[in-house]
């Protein structure tokens, strides 16, 4: 099934949207997705780590470093405490680098009735054990539907409210009683929905997730070809011969190709390898003029997924004997 549309306004779609959630990590994505379930009207707790971008948020309501110039709604409470954030949430949104959504599974794990619907919206692969995140995410909680939320969409852009478009995979047979509609994605996509922020449902995880982790590493290699004075010829080449290496490291998976089309293929792997607002595109870009890695990261950590996830998603390629040349 290809991403299905979840379209029109909260109100006219015949799904309860959440009331209250909670949203794990308080960096860029995180805000930008807390904005906008709060603006559609959900109550949000935002777990951060960092007392000061917390504290920021629930004074100034504003998160100068995350996302300049955005105002936060009134109704997105920021906290420092994870019990906290997660009481009440009748849904939760993981939304921290890869590399730390096990560990933050497994604290989500400890406060989260079972049944709550769990959304991860990282975009990597597992070193090691080539897990997908939501596999990840399967292995720490146990007895939850969970599901991805992935899709093109700069976080800042989201939150300054550019129409944007992104995809809810969940499995839609979960605890076999759910009617469509009561499924998580289909809640989930309207508890997102704003005049600006549209989702779109798919049963595919695979296709999904495999979609984020691996346009990061096409990013890079984008970048790396511009840095180094090439132009759209190559960038075209990147792009199409990427996406075919997405569609068959899926297909391998057991998901489907066609996803690969959908937004959190094609259109994620468009936006990242267009735009050095990407901070992998950067990244390749800084790399290709000739900087070292450490002057590329000099005063600035940032987080660059396709950097950690290009030797797990080789790996992965390698053990289903998919071909990935890129
Ligand atoms: N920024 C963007 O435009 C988008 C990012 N994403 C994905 O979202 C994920 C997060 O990225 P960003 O929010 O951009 O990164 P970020 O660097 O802006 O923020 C990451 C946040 O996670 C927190 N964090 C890290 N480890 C943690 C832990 N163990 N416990 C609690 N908090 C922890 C950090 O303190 C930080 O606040 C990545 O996988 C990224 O690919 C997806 C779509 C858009
Ligand atoms: O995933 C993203 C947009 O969809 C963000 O991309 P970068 O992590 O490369 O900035």
């Amino acid at each position: 099934m290809k991403d299905q549309v979840v379209s029109g306004a909260p109100s006219s779609f015949p799904a309860h949207p959440y009331r209250k959630a909670a949203v794990i990590g308080a960096g860029s994505w995180g805000t930008a997705l807390a904005v906008t379930m709060a603006r559609a009207g959900c109550a949000v707790s935002i777990y951060g780590r960092d007392p000061e971008v917390i504290a920021e948020m629930n004074t100034k309501s504003t998160t100068e470093r995350f996302l300049p110039g955005v105002s936060l709604p009134g109704n997105l409470t920021g906290v420092t405490d994870m019990a906290q954030a997660l009481e009440g949430a009748e849904a939760v949104l993981i939304v921290v680098p890869s590399r730390s959504v096990r560990e933050v599974s497994r604290q989500v794990a400890e406060h989260v009735p079972a049944g709550i619907p769990i959304a991860v919206c990282a975009k990597g692969i597992e070193p090691d054990t080539g897990l997908l995140m939501t596999q990840v995410a399967e292995q720490e909680l146990n007895g939850h539907p969970i599901g991805c939320l992935s899709g093109p969409t700069f976080a800042l852009e989201t939150a300054l409210g550019h129409p944007t478009a992104a995809t809810a995979a969940f499995p839609f047979s979960y605890g076999d009683r759910l009617k469509p509609h009561d499924s998580p994605a289909v809640r989930l996509a309207v508890s997102l929905s704003t005049e600006s922020f549209r989702v779109y449902v798919s049963d595919d995880l695979v296709g999904v997730e495999i979609g984020g982790a691996v346009k990061n590493i096409i990013a890079i290699a984008c970048g790396l070809m511009t840095g180094a004075g090439f132009a759209e010829n190559t960038r075209a080449a990147l792009i199409t011969r990427g996406l075919d290496e997405m569609k068959a490291l899926a297909e391998a998976l057991g998901g489907r190709r066609e996803t690969v089309t959908g937004l959190s293929g094609i259109g994620d792997l468009a936006l990242t390898c267009s735009s050095a607002t990407s901070r992998n595109m950067a990244l390749g870009q800084q790399l290709g003029e000739g900087l070292s890695r450490a002057q590329c990261f000099e005063g600035k950590p940032v987080v660059v997924e396709g950097e950690l996830n290009a030797i797990s998603v080789t790996d992965l390629a390698r053990s289903l004997k998919v071909a990935m040349p890129i």
